[in-house]
């Protein structure tokens, strides 16, 4: 599943490219066979260039006068972005964001399974969610041993997330999807991607009282 890109793309480039998929992916459920890049730019509130010069990074798309053929670039993106390929996770923490993960099916749909979900709590020990029964965090080690796992998921309270995170490390983990709000440091061994719910939420709240004022 080794899948190196010789040249790295811009954080910013492949934040976009989601956004790209899930409106290309809306428009071909819908029948809509073509799109220019300004029409694309126009509902994603970007600028046609822009999406031209993210796109070429990768290759060409579209053609002049023509725009983008959406199910053709909707399938490019998602190779792209790996959603061809499978990735296997484990989710730490079956509290309320952990379940919540694990039964959304969307994921499941884009190639992203849970192969195994852990917890510290008697109650939950032995609970199924989704078709999974949830183990004992003491068996997570092992687990990572015996299973080929691409992506730890952290849903713990944050004063375990650092300690699950080693277990992932080190049970040869690439990539950890961390929703504890702690920073996790591990230069070059992993790649983190922290998830600031509150953070955007509080953002929201202050764009909100900028643009229409403070409620009192
Ligand atoms: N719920 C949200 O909307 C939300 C929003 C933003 C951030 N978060 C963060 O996500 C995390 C989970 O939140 P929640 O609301 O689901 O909490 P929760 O208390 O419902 O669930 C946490 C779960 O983690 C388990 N756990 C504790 N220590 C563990 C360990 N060492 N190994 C494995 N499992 C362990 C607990 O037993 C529990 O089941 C927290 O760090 C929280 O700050 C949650």
């Amino acid at each position: 599943m080794s899948k190196k890109k010789e040249k790295p793309i811009a954080v910013s480039v492949i934040k976009r490219l989601p956004v790209y998929y899930r409106f290309l992916t809306t428009l071909h459920s819908k029948g809509v066979e073509r799109i220019s890049s300004s029409e694309l730019a126009e509902k994603l509130g970007v600028t046609a260039s822009q999406i031209r010069q993210d796109l070429s990074q990768f290759g060409n798309f579209g053609q002049r006068g023509y725009g983008y053929r959406v199910a053709n670039l909707k399938e490019a993106i998602a190779k792209i972005l790996g959603l061809d390929n499978q990735m296997d996770m484990v989710l730490a923490g079956a509290g309320n964001l952990g379940k919540a993960i694990i039964n959304y099916p969307n994921f499941k749909r884009r190639g992203f399974y849970i192969k195994g979900i852990f917890d510290v709590n008697p109650e939950l020990i032995g609970q199924e969610v989704a078709g999974l029964l949830v183990q004992d965090i003491s068996l997570l080690a092992d687990f990572l041993t015996n299973n080929r796992i691409d992506i730890g998921i952290i849903t713990t309270p944050p004063e375990s997330a650092v300690d699950v995170a080693d277990i992932f490390v080190r049970g040869g983990i690439r990539g950890i999807w961390n929703f504890a709000p702690v920073s996790l440091n591990y230069s070059g061994k992993v790649l983190v991607e922290n998830v600031h719910i509150s953070e955007s939420l509080l953002t929201l709240s202050y764009m909100i009282d900028e643009k229409f004022g403070s409620k009192s």
